[in-house]
Formats: C-alpha cells, sequence, structure tokens
C-alpha cells in the first residue's frame, strides 16, 4: 500500500491564530518528489489527493490506500499526471503513453493498474499527481502543453507578464471535477494571481516548481482581510481552501502548476478581491 500523508481542514476563523509552524504544517507540503517512490498527501478540502510520482530505475505502481477506501486507487476516482521532469512512460491497463517533459496523462475513474516509469533513471520524470473523487468514466487521454488552452495574463510593468496553461480544462477534455494547469512567466515577471480572488465553490493546489535552490517564492494565504505568508522552495505545494486567496511572489523567476476540485469547472468562476480590501 502507498503511505499517504493525511492532512484535515482548517476553519478560517483558527487559522487567524495560527503562527508560522501551524500554517506550514496545515498548508505546505514539503516532500512532493521522492526519487524511487511514490508520494501523497490526502486533503480533506475536496478530498483532493495530490503527490509526486518519480520513478528511477524501476516502474512505480499507484497502489491504493486505507484513506482511498476503495480495493484500487481509482476506482472512484480520477487523475491527472503533469511532467516537470525528464521523459517518461505511464502504462494504463497494458497501454503506453510516452510522456515528455510539460506533457500530461488524465486517467479517467476505473483504471486498475497504473504505472510510472522514466526513459533515464539518470533524469528521472517527475510526475505531478492530482486525483479528486469521480462519478463517471472519461476517456484516459495525453494532452501535450501545446494543446492546452492559453490565457496570456498581466503586463512587465506590473512583474505579473505571464501565460495560464489550461491543460485539464472543460474546453480540452472531459473530466469529472479536475480542472489543472501551469502558470509561466515572462523573464522578469515574478508575482502570480495577483491581482487576487477566492472561490468557495472550488479549493485549489499550487506546486512552484523551477524556482533556483537558493530562492524562494512567498505564497500569499488567508482570508482577504487576514493575509499570511508562507515561504516555499522549489517543488513544494500548497493547499488554498475555497476561502483562501492563493498568490505569490518569487525571488527569482519560476513556473507553478494549479489544480482544482469543487461544485463547478468554470475557472472565471472567481470573487476578484479589490486590492484596498487586502489586509
Ligand atoms: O497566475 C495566475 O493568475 C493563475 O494561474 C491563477 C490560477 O490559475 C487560479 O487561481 C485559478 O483559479
Ligand atoms: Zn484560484
Amino acid at each position: 500500500m502507498t503511505e499517504i500523508d493525511v492532512r484535515q481542514v482548517c476553519h478560517p476563523e483558527a487559522v487567524r491564530y495560527f503562527d508560522t509552524d501551524e500554517l506550514r504544517h496545515h498548508f505546505l507540503i514539503e516532500r512532493v518528489f521522492v526519487p524511487g517512490e511514490i508520494a501523497l498527501t490526502y486533503s480533506h478540502i475536496d478530498r483532493f489527493v495530490l503527490g509526486g510520482a518519480m520513478p528511477t530505475t524501476g516502474a512505480l505502481k499507484l497502489e491504493t490506500s486505507k484513506p482511498i477506501g476503495q480495493k484500487t486507487f481509482l476506482a472512484k476516482r480520477e487523475l491527472a499526471a503533469i511532467n516537470i521532469g525528464g521523459a517518461g512512460r505511464i502504462t494504463v491497463d497494458g497501454t503506453v503513453y510516452e510522456i515528455g517533459p510539460r506533457d500530461s496523462l488524465y486517467v479517467g475513474m476505473g483504471a486498475d493498474d497504473v504505472r510510472f516509469e522514466s526513459a533515464d533513471a539518470a533524469a528521472p520524470a517527475k510526475f505531478y499527481l492530482l486525483s479528486a473523487p469521480a462519478h463517471a468514466t472519461y476517456p484516459t487521454r495525453k494532452v501535450a502543453l501545446s494543446e492546452a488552452r492559453m490565457v496570456p495574463l498581466g503586463a512587465e510593468t506590473s512583474a505579473n507578464k505571464r501565460v495560464i496553461h489550461q491543460i485539464i480544462h472543460p474546453d480540452v477534455l472531459p473530466t469529472c471535477q479536475l480542472v489543472a494547469g501551469m502558470t509561466l512567466f515572462t523573464p522578469g515577471s515574478v508575482w502570480n494571481t495577483m491581482p487576487c480572488h477566492t472561490h468557495d465553490r472550488r479549493s485549489e493546489v499550487y506546486l512552484y516548481f523551477d524556482v533556483p535552490e537558493d530562492q524562494r517564492v512567498f505564497h500569499m494565504m488567508g482570508e482577504p482581510t487576514e493575509t499570511r505568508h508562507i515561504v516555499v522552495a522549489n517543488e513544494q505545494a500548497i493547499l488554498s481552501p475555497g476561502w483562501s486567496i492563493h498568490a505569490g511572489v518569487g525571488t527569482a523567476s519560476y513556473g507553478f502548476i494549479w489544480a482544482m476540485a469543487g461544485d463547478n469547472q468554470d475557472f472565471t468562476d472567481m470573487d476578484m478581491v479589490p486590492m484596498s480590501e487586502l489586509r
């Protein structure tokens, strides 16, 4: 069985009193990619499971675990795997999908045997895994980054010029709950998701990647009038409940993967927070 770290939900009124360690304990996932392992976190916020599969010499099989409560991991779940490492492959019930750097694979509910491999153990694939409860089986499909719906946003003058690549999105392929993508910046731009927003209908998770070793991202969270920050290193993830803003600024360039689950898949259903309301 795969070991899964379980995170419980926190009430926003309690979070107002959290110190740095408590914020990190509840909302930061420090170990996403572990060489030769599948490392997963189960968040009770929307029952999101996220983590990494980083195969080295052999294949890694996605196993069920007690929190999943089913005989197989995907019996009642869907999965997206987004590769931020070297070339690899994912085998789903005997069908092989070659998943290059920045390619993604959506795996529909009910897939039984899912295995992850790297093409070269010296340059391993890093499959970022995202899973949410599902109610229907949609076809398993590879999505290249070039097939994503692209949304340019921001400006160099506000240091937030970026392109949102909507990879797992209703306009690209059908899924039950999952919506996910990758946001990439123009050199010199370091602010994501500012002006910021909340969306109580969906929760969100962020994975920061390509952060240089000696640099950090200051991730902003909390209620709009009670903001807090968490200092995030490369390849660490953040849980963002529906009531929380989620934005960040890097001390250097970086990329990030965002993913959502909840009551709708409408990316534009956001409650924008006017700058004047932020505290
Ligand atoms: O840079 C951004 O802005 C984002 O990528 C925002 C996320 O996609 C998001 O928060 C979607 O709700
Ligand atoms: Zn959002």
